[in-house]
């Protein structure tokens, strides 16, 4: 993998841009798409290397996918039509595409392998297998299925009252999604309210649930109906543009059509409580996924504290936040956010490790970090670990050190944002 080496000091930014789809909605287009019996037109599809892992994996299975660059058609018989693959399903470096898959397969009629890169086989699996054994579900794998390789065999489910030990999207939605094939009624109980694409998404696709506030209930047997889903932009790739503006000189940038999801907005809170100059306009909240279009300009910016509840609704962001942080006068503390350690990478140390490469005055803590700034910091040579929320701060950096970033594995970036140069570029010109 080639290095690249990226200068931008003193750059300012300017100009509007479209960030591509949603990362967790276009995941979800694919399952739900494939579930339901018909054809499922998706526009506005990520196609970033973790959803077409998803693809790929529903494709061995025997389902009709057609993707061409931001439009996917799904022709699917249902999912008692799936195929057992002939081969192991490869989730590259998607936890979403594992997590959801194991609940999905665990009610089916099928047996499959799942496996990843080497970042999937760090990742805690029990957090799923736990609550999806209690249901009946049948699993082996390495570790007694705490980590990839797992085999997983479809049996009958039996639903569960289940209150989470942790705050997951991943681990609410794989449990729905074995509910769906399970035998009675399950409940859900959230410990923090979690993004809710998968519980809206059904809805859409023709499932009842009922959601009172962090209580979920759904009902067994349910079969969806195909519907034509519309991606919105992401704001977990947004928020590296809105981070970006508000840092660099001179700099005002127009992000269109941004999903705006309350469980997905905790950085556009972070930037207000921060003093950005960030204004939101055309908000369309007419449909269950809201947009709206984020402008942002240089700012002025003061430390916070970000923790409890906010945590989950920009759980993805912490790595730019930081960046953020370094920029603004005094002491950010970012607490309650140990999730964060079983991540495509341990992202507390992560960031921490490689913005004090950059002459930050930062330090880990058990549960997060604590940023003082601001400082004027230099280029120097940075790392990835494979993760692509680490590969784009430390892009971002450059437009605020003196000197060049090198960054050691840029290609890691295209698993959520695969044109993401091309948008650094565009608005530096
Ligand atoms: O459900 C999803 O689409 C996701 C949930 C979050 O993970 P956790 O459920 O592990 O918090 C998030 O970090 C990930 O990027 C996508
Ligand atoms: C944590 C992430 O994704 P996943 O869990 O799907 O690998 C992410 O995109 O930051």
């Amino acid at each position: 993998m080639a290095n690249k080496t990226i200068n931008f000091e003193n750059q300012s930014l300017k100009g509007t841009i479209k960030v591509p789809g949603d990362k967790s909605i276009s995941h979800r287009s694919i399952m739900f798409g494939s579930m339901a019996e018909g054809t499922t037109n998706v526009t506005g599809f990520l196609p970033g290397e973790d959803c077409l892992s998803t693809i790929a994996a529903f494709k061995q299975m025997g389902v009709k996918i057609e993707q061409n660059g931001t439009n996917v058609k799904i022709e699917s018989r249902g999912m008692d039509a799936w195929e057992e693959p002939k081969d192991i399903l490869y989730m590259g470096n998607s936890g979403t595409t594992t997590r959801l898959l194991l609940g999905l397969l665990a009610g089916s009629h099928i047996h499959a392998v799942l496996t990843g890169d080497e970042s999937i086989a760090k990742r805690p699996m029990k957090r799923v297998i736990n609550p999806l054994r209690e249901m009946n579900a049948q699993f082996s794998g390495r570790e007694d299925g705490q980590f990839t390789p797992i085999a997983v065999k479809g049996s009958p489910l039996n639903a569960i009252e289940y209150v989470m030990p942790v705050a997951s999207a991943q681990v609410k939605s794989a449990i729905l999604l074995a509910a769906l094939n399970a035998n009675g009624t399950t409940v859900i109980h959230e410990v923090e309210k979690t993004r809710d694409h998968t519980e809206k998404m059904l809805k859409q696709f023709g499932v009842d649930l009922n959601v009172e506030d962090k209580k979920i209930s759904i009902q067994g047997g349910q079969k969806l109906k195909a519907v034509k889903v519309d991606v919105p932009s992401d704001i977990s790739s947004a928020a590296f543009f809105l981070v970006a503006g508000a840092i660099s000189p001179n700099s005002e940038i127009t992000l269109k059509n941004v999903g705006l999801n309350e469980t997905r907005t905790g950085i556009i809170d972070v930037l207000q409580q921060m003093n950005a100059q960030l204004t939101i306009s055309e908000v369309d909240d007419s449909n269950p996924e809201a947009i709206g279009t984020l402008t942002i300009k240089t700012s002025d910016l003061k430390a916070t504290v970000i923790g409890g509840d906010i945590i989950p609704r920009l759980i993805d962001e912490i790595p730019i936040i930081a960046l953020l942080a370094t920029q603004a006068e005094g002491t950010t503390i970012i607490k309650d956010a140990e999730e964060l350690k079983v991540k495509e990478t341990n992202r507390i140390d992560a960031v921490v490790d490689e913005l004090k490469k950059l002459g930050a005055n930062i330090e880990a803590t058990d549960d997060g970090m604590k940023i003082t700034g601001p400082t004027k910091l230099s280029g120097a040579s940075l790392r990835t670990y494979g993760d692509h929320r680490i590969g784009m701060m430390n892009a971002i950096a450059s437009l605020v050190t003196s000197g060049a970033i090198t960054i050691d594995d840029p290609d890691c970036i295209a698993v959520s944002y695969p044109t993401f140069f091309e948008d650094l570029q565009k608005l530096s010109q």
